[in-house]
Parts: C-alpha cells; sequence; structure tokens
C-alpha cells in the first residue's frame, strides 16, 4: 500500500526551509515514525526541531511508572523529577497542574481529565515504550500537549516473550511447573503438541509481528501473515506469505495477535470470528487484550474450538484473579511482561527522556536527517489529524 501524505504549514526559522512541509506517514500496520522532508528537498534532508514556549526555569517532569535508570539520569540533568508511582486518577489529576511532562507505560490512563487538570501547563507526554491506546489523544490535541513514544525499544522483547508463551503453551510449561511443585508427576497428562510443521498465522505484520515470524520460521513453523498494511516483499524476504483475514483465522493451527488496540481491532476475535477457525487453534496475544472478546475466548476453550490460550495483555489490567479466563486450565498467563526485559527498559528510557527534555524545554535540540520524532499518529488506524496539531507546536530548522 502506497504511503500515506499530508501536508501543513509549520513555522520554519531558516529561510531554506519552505514552511510547508510534507508528512509522510507509511502505511503500515505498526508505523511508529512519521520522517518530515523539505517540501522542496531531494531525499533527507538534516533537521533540528525546537518546541516553542519553551520554558526559562528547569521545567518539572512527573515520572509516574518505573523508568530505566539512564533515562532518569537524563531528566534530572535537565528537569526537576517527580518519580510517584501508583498514582491513584485523583492523585495523578492533582500532581498533574504542577508538571510540565508526564512520562508513563501501560499502566497509567492519561485520560481527558488530566490535560483538563493541567490548567495548560502539560507540554508533553512520554510513553515509555509502544502503545499510546493509554493515552486520550484528541484531549492531548485540543490541549496542545504533545505526545510521544519510544516505537522501537521493546521490538525484539515482545516478540522473544511471544515465543515464550507459544512454546510454552504448546508444551504445557506452566501447567507441569505448577504441579510438580504441587508434588505431583503427571507426566501422561501434559503430553504437548510440536511446533514444527505448524501453521502459525501472524496478524499485524508490523515490527513485533515480523520479529516473531521471523524466529518462528527458525523453529520450522509455516507462517502467514494478515495486515492490511505491510508490503508484501516485506513479507516475501522473510519467507511469509501476506493472506486476507478470514484465511488466516481458517488455516492457522496457532495465532499470535500484533495488531494495536484501535476502534477497528477492538474484539477483532469474538464469536463470529472464532466460529472460522479450525478446531483446536491455539493463540497468543502479546499485544493489547482489548482485541480479543475475553468472554467469547471462554466461550471458544470451553467447545473446544480453541485449545489453548497464552496471554500477556487483558482487557483490563491487572485482570480479577477469580476471572474464568485467568482461571482456565487451558490458558497460561503473564502480567503484561512483553516489554519487561533489562535490555529493553534501558534501551527505551533514554529517547523518550531525550524526546521529552528537548520538546519540553527549548534550550535543547532535537536533531536527525529523517526526523527522529515519533507522533502519536503512529497506527494506521489513527487520522494524520492530531499529528498535524502537534505540529503546529513545533518550530523546524533545517540546517543544511
Ligand atoms: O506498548 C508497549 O510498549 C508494551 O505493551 C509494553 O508496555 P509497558 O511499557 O507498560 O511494559
Amino acid at each position: 500500500m502506497a504511503a500515506s501524505t499530508s501536508t501543513l504549514n509549520v513555522p520554519s526559522l531558516n529561510p531554506k526551509l519552505s514552511s510547508s512541509l510534507s508528512i509522510s506517514s507509511p502505511a503500515q500496520f505498526s508505523i511508529s515514525s512519521l520522517s518530515l522532508r523539505a517540501a522542496h528537498g531531494r531525499g533527507s534532508r538534516r533537521f533540528v526541531v525546537l518546541a516553542t514556549g519553551g520554558l526559562d526555569a528547569k521545567p518539572t517532569v512527573l515520572v509516574a511508572e518505573k523508568l530505566g535508570a539512564a533515562g532518569l539520569d537524563l531528566l534530572k540533568e535537565f528537569a526537576n523529577v517527580d518519580c510517584s508511582y501508583n498514582l491513584s486518577p485523583e492523585e495523578l489529576n492533582t500532581k498533574i497542574s504542577l508538571c510540565d511532562a508526564l512520562i508513563v507505560r501501560s499502566g497509567t490512563k492519561v485520560s481527558r481529565e488530566v490535560f483538563e487538570s493541567s490548567g495548560g501547563r502539560l507540554k508533553v507526554v512520554g510513553r515509555a515504550g509502544v502503545g499510546i491506546d493509554n493515552v486520550d489523544l484528541a484531549a492531548a490535541t485540543e490541549h496542545g500537549c504533545l505526545v510521544v513514544n519510544a516505537p522501537t525499544a521493546n521490538t525484539v522483547a515482545a516478540a522473544e516473550h511471544g515465543i515464550a508463551l507459544l512454546a510454552a503453551m504448546a508444551r504445557n510449561v506452566a501447567q507441569a511447573d505448577a504441579s510438580v511443585k504441587a508434588g505431583k508427576w503427571l507426566r501422561n497428562k501434559y503430553v504437548g503438541v510440536s511446533l514444527v510443521g505448524k501453521t502459525l498465522a501472524v496478524m499485524g505484520f508490523g515490527k513485533v509481528g515480523t520479529e516473531l515470524a521471523r524466529r518462528a520460521k527458525g523453529l520450522g513453523m509455516h507462517v502467514i501473515a494478515h495486515d492490511p498494511y505491510a508490503p508484501a516483499d516485506r513479507a516475501r524476504a522473510i519467507g511469509v506469505e501476506l493472506v486476507t483475514f478470514d484465511e488466516a483465522i481458517a488455516t492457522a493451527d496457532f495465532i499470535s495477535l500484533h495488531m494495536p488496540l484501535t476502534p477497528t481491532t477492538s474484539k477483532m476475535l469474538n464469536d463470529e470470528t472464532f466460529g472460522k477457525m479450525k478446531k483446536g487453534v491455539r493463540i497468543v496475544n502479546v499485544a493489547r487484550g482489548g482485541v480479543i472478546d475475553e468472554e467469547a475466548l471462554v466461550r471458544a476453550l470451553d467447545s473446544g474450538i480453541v485449545a489453548q490460550a497464552a496471554l500477556d495483555v487483558f482487557t483490563k489490567e491487572p485482570p480479577s484473579p477469580e476471572s474464568k479466563l485467568v482461571q482456565h486450565e487451558n490458558v497460561i498467563v503473564t502480567p503484561h511482561l512483553g516489554a519487561s526485559t533489562v535490555e529493553a527498559q534501558s534501551c527505551m528510557a533514554v529517547p523518550v527522556s531525550n524526546l521529552v527534555i528537548s520538546l519540553v524545554n527549548h534550550g535543547r535540540e532535537l536533531q536527525g536527517n529523517d526526523l527522529s520524532i515519533h507522533f502519536p499518529t503512529n497506527r494506521c488506524y489513527q487520522s494524520l489529524n492530531h499529528m498535524s496539531y502537534s505540529l503546529r507546536n513545533l518550530v523546524v530548522w533545517l540546517s543544511s
């Protein structure tokens, strides 16, 4: 699919740069960065981006969830940092009026109330991770607040966790571990299934989906993928065939979910789609809980359509421990650990902190060839509107 392009006016400090910049967003399933190019330029140019309305005094950054140490050190150099974890929504709303920037992971809901409570002071929300479904982007836009993320830092961690769940599910590792620890020795009960030669459907062939597919190929699986926006040649290059949604779910022995949560993907797996699957299919979800109708999944597990599920993410996190899904004997669960490796956490903290500081404090510059700034509309299902509004808060300088 062709890249989608939108043009808007951004104030420029440099006469060499036309004030009209073309922003192109390759329409892929999991686009995470957007590149800016001068309207008259050829190829990549070097940009420096400065946030307008920077602060004279040191900005205050609220870090609402645990962030890698290197990122915190960077923040502390340029800002007053308030690390307050596990805030209630009310506490967050109260604190936010004293903050210029907020850094979160997936556990903090940055709702409309947060922006309203900030009284206009909040300039940047940094998402130390990929998913920005916990940030109300429309409210951010209305309040002139930029939202930035770290779209690549945890790709490998999430793909590796998907593979870990896939193998653990197929070989009943979690159930067998619990039974041995409970004094049992159930060698017949926990006979598993092999991965080699099985068809794996990767739903969402973006960064994580692609990395997981590559690894699954290494395990001898036949990998197909569905993604309305992924280029066929990228899939072909690693020996993956792109197929329709219905073909993917109807032929797969294993399904691994890698799409973002959007209005289009919400409850994509439901009674109807489970009904089209091969009996005995096994499902892995390291994307977002909301892409599965969880009650429908319990029904599909009970009826045997779905033999097993391995879930890292849930519609509501944490899920109730009494939840039928969590307690189901054919389901294994982890507490949203996809990005939780030492390497991913340290990798993601620095770029997010850097972006936040750069944007909140115009004394620091952000530089790049293809502009290294990530905007909130990093999913094809979202419009370019939010990005355009966000860009109006920026000044762009073409330095070469
Ligand atoms: O969106 C993400 O980056 C992943 O789901 C990880 O979320 P986390 O930062 O809360 O671990």
